[in-house]
């Protein structure tokens, strides 16, 4: 399967194409809902987040609950734009303004800015903020929890925890991080919902007071924050994946999509850049057979050997770096006049990885289910069950 995004953060709305989705699956607005309330919730979050309250519209695609097997067709308002009908209106216009639109002259470092008009020589950072923000992340996590519900059909879960917030972690994952099973914890922006499902709340950010107070002080400071989270996968199979060719081994599949979301720099499989302190009898998981089944007795390798899933849970683990848009200003070049000058501050989160978290779990699901369907897939989830017996 593959997906597409299109839209701009302050455009009218944001669309989604999903293509390869089995027939049979059952998908629902609500299910996707979901994981857009998760990727707007948690403590550090800015003022958008307030007023933005993301629903996907199903389009195309699905009928009577369940795909039909055709591209998936998704959209979703932009609460920003129709909110300010004054401003966002003219200036994203499709056509030609006869009004002179303010242009945006200063790049944030740490942002796309400055790249970004270098790149499409423009002279306005305006489209460059547009199309990189993060905003993107809402469209596609939409389009990945559909692949995400396709995973959980056969029994494959994803959760997600917050390690690390500046200066203050928890110092558990240390500790686990040599036994077979790691710790899943409720994760972060865990959800909770009535029993007649009218309301939903989100119960736990999954970090701690510490890290609270760590945000607070630095947007009391003027600063931001970014932080290290871990991702584990349950109920895979062993055996999906190769490593017959460079570019289909799940540990750099699963890098790219890591990686390809805003404000990433840096993943780590298993026990990652710690292997490379160790010594080999310290780092490589011992193979047992018991109850007719292989086993390890460690999972320090995260699931994976020879970019093929071992049967033992996936563990990633990421680092975002700090928010780029900050209230005390940083030393910036005036793209015109080319003057130095201070940035500018506009409305931004001040700590975002309670919802990159959300999208990272979200990003993983369309590779993982890649590697699922190459195995045992076919073109409904009848046919797929029929491949792939041990569904729960
Ligand atoms: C969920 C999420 C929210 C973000 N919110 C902001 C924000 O409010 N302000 C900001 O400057 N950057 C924010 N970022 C980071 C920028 O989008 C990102 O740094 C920028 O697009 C440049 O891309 P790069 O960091 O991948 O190089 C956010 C990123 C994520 C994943
Ligand atoms: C809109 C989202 O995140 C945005 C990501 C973002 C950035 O620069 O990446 C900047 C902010 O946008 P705005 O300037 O409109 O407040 C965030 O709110 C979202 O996650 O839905």
């Amino acid at each position: 399967m593959r997906y597409l995004t299109a839209g701009e953060s302050h455009g009218p709305e944001l669309t989604g194409i999903i293509d390869g989705l089995p027939a049979g699956l059952p998908l629902s607005e609500d299910a996707i809902s979901r994981q857009l309330f998760r990727r707007q919730q948690g403590y550090g979050r800015g003022g958008r987040m307030a007023f933005e309250q993301d629903k996907a519209q199903i389009v195309s695609g699905v009928r009577f609950g369940k795909t039909m097997g055709h591209p998936v067709a998704l959209k979703m308002i932009n609460r920003a734009y129709h909110k300010d009908k004054d401003n966002w209106p003219v200036v994203m216009s499709s056509v030609p303004v006869k009004d002179q639109i303010e242009k945006i002259t200063l790049p944030r470092p740490g942002h796309a800015d400055l790249v970004g008009v270098q790149k499409f020589r423009f002279d306005d950072i305006r489209p460059v903020i547009e199309r990189s923000s993060a905003r993107e992340t809402a469209m596609r996590v939409a389009c990945c929890a559909a692949a995400r519900e396709l995973l959980g059909f056969f029994g494959i879960q994803i959760g997600g925890h917050i390690i690390q917030i500046g200066e203050s972690g928890y110092a558990s994952w240390e500790a686990v991080r040599d036994t077979a099973d790691p710790v899943i914890s409720e994760g972060g922006n865990a959800l909770s919902e009535t029993a007649d499902k009218s309301e939903v709340r989100c119960i736990d950010s999954g970090i701690s007071e510490q890290m609270v107070a760590e945000i607070k002080k630095r947007r009391k400071d003027g600063s931001s924050l970014g932080g290290i989270y871990e991702i584990v996968v349950t109920g895979l199979p062993a055996g999906i994946g190769t490593y017959t060719q460079w570019d289909r081994k799940l540990e750099g599949l699963l890098s790219q999509a890591v990686m390809s979301t805003q404000a990433m720099k840096g993943v780590e499989v298993g026990i990652g850049f710690e292997a490379g302190k160790r010594h080999g009898r310290n780092v490589h998981d011992e193979i047992t057979w018991e109850d007719d089944q292989y086993g390890r007795r460690t999972n320090r390798a995260g699931g994976l050997e020879g970019g093929i899933t071992t049967g033992q849970p996936l563990i990633i683990r990421g680092v975002m770096k700090p928010i780029p848009t900050m209230l005390k200003p940083l030393q910036t070049v005036d793209i015109v006049s080319k003057e130095s000058r201070e940035t500018r501050y506009e409305r931004s989160d001040v700590c975002a990885l309670p919802r990159a978290l959300v999208v990272v779990e979200n990003v993983i699901a369309p590779v993982l289910a890649n590697a699922f369907l190459e195995k045992y897939g076919g073109d409904s989830v009848g046919e797929i069950s029929e491949r792939y017996p041990a569904r729960n």
